[in-house]
């Protein structure tokens, strides 16, 4: 379970949250592959697959949600585009197998 932080008393309590944080996380990197998926089923080009305008403004998005949670927006770029390079990688792999 993800402890309150006010109920952490040492390090355990502190490490068993990351885990379940970082758990919950993958949970949902693996919930959004599966939209990425579906999403291959909507393109008809390649230039569509990369839809570059599109993670332009995904990326100026996420720095401003990076902004009011207060972290760094380098740290948001730096995670999301290996997401977001990755599902594009694995998009075009469904999209030559559906073509
Ligand atoms: C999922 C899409 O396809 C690609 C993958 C994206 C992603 O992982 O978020 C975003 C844009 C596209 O490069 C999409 O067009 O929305």
């Amino acid at each position: 379970m993800i402890r309150p932080l006010e109920y952490c008393d040492n390090l355990s309590h502190i490490r068993s949250s990351i885990d379940c944080i970082d758990y919950r996380i993958i949970e949902l990197i693996a919930q959004r592959a599966q939209y990425v998926q579906q999403a291959a089923q909507y393109k008809s080009s390649l230039e569509e697959v990369k839809a570059e305008q599109r993670v332009i403004n995904m990326f100026e998005q996420r720095n401003d949600w990076a902004t009011n949670f207060k972290i760094e927006g380098k740290l948001v770029e730096s995670v999301f585009q290996s997401i977001i390079n990755h599902f594009i990688n694995k998009e075009t792999e469904i999209f030559h197998e559906q073509s």
